[in-house]
């Protein structure tokens, strides 16, 4: 604990509220809690940049709760009082749970009410009706609520919070967040939250903040060295699938890890991939219904699943992706519609925000086509005081966007951020036969099939997710999004690793368990997500941060780890 920092007990909050935190487990608060609350206690209105994974939503959730709390002392009137905007539905969700967290002892005094799900407009009215103390929404919702009536909050409304700021912009919401403006009083105080500090966060704070107090924390956007261990490795499209093969079946890399993709399309080329060799995995895209969205990211927070094929769809290199881009753009349009007419949800965002936690490890597949979106992908690991490591495969045409980041992230300093991932790809040429073998099974035709079978699949999941699971709640559990999508093609013999293919040097990570005893494992959720390997046993430590297997000679004059 550190002894200097303003410690939450110290910050005048309300007895239930700190029972609250106790019961969190967090001893103390984080950088920018601890600036942030007594600021917002003041009454000031605040522009808080600070990095991911850094507290924020806390940040302003306790202070909008401690008003809310104190103001109920006094006035017994239900209203709303507080707005707190989000870019897409999965933080929503998430703001949504932190608070009830937060208001676990006082939840009859501080209503919630997340209003950022698929449910019709009508369905949401009564919910509305009953004048939730803080309500949570995308810009559009909110409006499309303020619009037709259900919603009022020119008398009521004491705090407004705008959280992701940089993304709301992006995420096409600029006219809407303008129009819904008219709809708040005079006087409220406000908080914008950001990552980063963009000339749309700018503009917006002029938009919305009266003599703000800006707090700009921790000069780097990402966490240091000593927290994040940042890699990357030139491969080129095949080299890509061999690697990350080796790395997951060789447990080279543990604990629970978020593999970013360039397009949907590859969600599933990847998972079919990976699927032939005994390797389960989730995926997570735009297409998929919002409430297998959140179940699958509730899953795995919960220890269910070790892999998650993500995409990063504000940032896709995917041509696909366009509508949904320039939906981005201030247009009135709410989805993207894909070739053959599928449809993306705009308000989806995975490595925007979304507190994936306990992730051991990112590994960016395909490298991101911009700066911010390598930050939030990269963020979704090593979050509060937790480490985290990342891996990014760099094709030849990703080169420069590799410097892009590179200088985005070093700034002054000299040394490197992201340290080469020394690998000895020959070692594993003996993998590339099997690899080749089973992306010959990964054809388009496959590939197209998976993906429909997945989205059909994820829309029952969702019915049932909506209806049926409320009355089973034991159910949920049991409900999996890692089956395989095309059992088929599965080859029974690619799923054991034989002993001769792999490299003496990596022989003691092999995870030892049968195909048997794996299916009996995969029944119970794992306690933390970090799978024990035998490899662990021998290393004591997570091979991706230790991991040299280079040109590096060993005393006995071997390649190998170090
Ligand atoms: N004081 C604290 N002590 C320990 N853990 C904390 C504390 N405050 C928040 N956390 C945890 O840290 C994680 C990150 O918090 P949060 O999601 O609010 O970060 P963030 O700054 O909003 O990140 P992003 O910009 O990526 O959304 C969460 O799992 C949260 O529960």
């Amino acid at each position: 604990m550190d002894a200097e920092r303003l410690q939450f007990h110290e910050m005048g909050l309300d007895d239930r509220l700190l029972k609250a935190v106790a019961d969190l487990g967090w001893s103390q608060p984080t950088l920018i809690q601890e600036k942030a609350i007594p600021l917002a206690l003041e009454g000031k209105d605040l522009l808080a940049r600070a990095r991911t994974g850094s507290g924020k939503t806390a940040a302003y959730a306790v202070p909008v709760i401690q008003r809310i709390l104190a103001s109920k002392q006094s006035v017994r009137e239900q209203d709303v009082r507080a707005l707190i905007l989000v870019p897409t539905k999965e933080l929503g969700q998430q703001v949504q749970t932190m608070i009830r967290q937060l208001t676990a002892y006082c939840s009859r005094d501080v209503r919630v009410a997340d209003i950022t799900g698929k449910a019709d407009l009508s369905a949401q009215r009564p919910i509305l009706m009953e004048k939730p103390d803080v309500v949570v929404g995308t810009p559009s919702r909110v409006l499309a609520h303020l619009n037709a009536q259900n919603l009022a909050l020119h008398s009521s409304l004491e705090t407004l919070v705008v959280d992701e700021a940089d993304l709301l912009f992006s995420f096409g919401f600029e006219a809407d967040l303008k129009n819904l403006l008219c709809h708040l009083p005079k006087i409220y105080q406000s908080f914008l939250m950001s990552a980063t500090l963009t000339e749309d966060v700018q503009a917006l704070k002029e938009l919305l903040l009266h003599n703000p107090v800006i707090l700009k924390l921790q000069g780097s956007q990402l966490p240091d060295s000593s927290q994040l261990q940042q890699y990357s490795i030139k491969c080129e499209e095949e080299d890509k699938f061999l690697l990350v093969y080796t790395l997951l079946k060789l447990r080279l890399v543990q604990g629970k890890t978020l593999v970013f993709v360039g397009a949907v399309e590859r969600c599933y080329r990847l998972k079919l991939f990976l699927e032939q060799f005994g390797i389960p995995a989730c995926v997570l895209n735009s297409e998929l219904p919002i409430q297998s969205r959140c179940h699958i990211i509730t899953q795995f927070n919960q220890g269910f699943y070790d892999y998650i094929i993500a995409t990063d769809e504000q940032s896709l290199a995917d041509p696909t992706a366009a509508p949904q881009a320039t939906a981005g753009k201030g247009k009135k349009k709410k989805k993207g519609t894909e070739r053959g007419g599928r449809t993306k949800d705009k308000e989806y965002g995975v490595s925007r925000g979304v507190d994936f936690q306990n992730v051991a490890n990112v590994i960016n597949f395909d490298f991101p086509t911009a700066v911010e979106s390598y930050i939030h992908r990269v963020g979704r690991t090593a979050r509060a005081d937790n480490p985290g490591t990342a891996l990014s495969f760099i094709s030849h045409t990703e080169l420069g966007l590799l410097s892009e980041v590179e200088e985005a992230l070093t700034g002054d300093n000299a040394d490197s951020v992201l340290k080469p991932y020394e690998f000895k790809m020959e070692e594993i040429e003996g993998f590339r036969y099997r690899c080749r073998d089973a992306m010959r099974s990964v054809t388009k035709q496959a590939v197209r099939e998976a993906r429909l079978k997945e989205i059909k699949q994820e829309l029952l999941n969702s019915e049932k997710l909506k209806t049926y699971f409320e009355d089973n709640p034991r159910d949920l559990q049991l409900l999996r999004h890692d089956k395989d999508l095309h059992p088929a093609v599965v080859k029974p013999h690619l799923r054991n690793v034989p002993d001769y293919l792999v490299p003496e040097t990596l022989r003691g990570a092999l995870n030892p368990l049968s195909n048997r005893r794996r299916k009996k494992r995969k029944e119970k959720p794992k306690p933390d997500g970090v799978v024990k390997s035998k490899f662990k046993n021998i290393q004591g430590k997570n091979p991706l941060k230790s991991f040299r297997y280079s040109g590096v000679r060993n005393r006995k004059g071997k390649a190998g780890h170090s």
